[in-house]
């Protein structure tokens, strides 16, 4: 091990970081600025984006968030009370899933799409443990656009981890964490652009 890496504060690039009941894979820097740019303004132009909303005490609550759902054809997919069937894979959803399965060592076969217009747009705590998704899943998250907190809760203990996400980066969590550990992006009052995120799941 070098110097630099015995002293630096963030774990080696692509480490596994291994916590109290599960474990994540950050990169920052998995796709360079430019790549991430171009990606970045295709996704908002070419992906079917959606104003879903919520069942809340029979009243419709849109989503603070815009959602998209892609992947295999015969993948039908639950969350937060609605069912979607899945939009075709386009070749720039294709050619991402490819870049990151390697990293990840799994196939996914869908990808959920989120799009935050600015600091207004967040996700609440939550878990991905859906049964679709089998036990233990592997979920690939990559990030275009404004830098958001990413922030997982642990739900026995309250230990918090913050991880924020960059322009351009890739983050894989694993092993027990989606049983054990929620996770947010909360809403923000800085004034920031659009966010663009991805996460490639395995459904069963
Ligand atoms: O936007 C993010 O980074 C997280 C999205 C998320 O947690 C989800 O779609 O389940
Ligand atoms: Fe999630």
């Amino acid at each position: 091990m070098s110097q630099l890496d015995m002293f630096s504060e963030s774990p080696k690039r692509g480490e596994t970081i291994k916590i109290n009941h599960g474990e994540y894979i950050y990169i920052p820097d998995f796709y360079d600025k430019v790549t991430a740019d171009s990606y970045l303004k295709r996704l908002i132009t070419d992906i079917n984006w959606k104003q879903e909303s919520m069942n809340m005490y029979g009243k419709k609550v849109p989503f603070p968030r815009l959602t998209a759902w892609y992947g295999d054809q015969d993948k039908p997919y639950s969350f937060s009370g609605i069912t979607l069937d899945p939009n075709p894979w386009s070749p720039g959803l294709v050619k991402i899933k490819s870049d990151i399965e390697p990293k990840a060592k799994v196939k996914f076969n869908s990808v959920l799409l989120n799009r935050y217009r600015n600091g207004s747009d967040s996700i609440s705590w939550h878990t991905d443990a859906e049964k679709e998704l089998g036990k233990n899943p592997v979920i690939a998250s990559v990030n275009f656009g404004a830098e958001r907190k990413f922030q997982l809760k642990h739900i026995e203990t309250n230990e918090r981890i913050d991880i924020l996400l960059k322009h351009g980066s890739l983050l894989i969590m694993q092993g027990e964490l989606q049983h054990y550990w929620k996770h947010q992006i909360p809403k923000t009052k800085k004034e920031i652009g659009e966010r663009v995120n991805l996460t490639f799941r395995v459904i069963k």
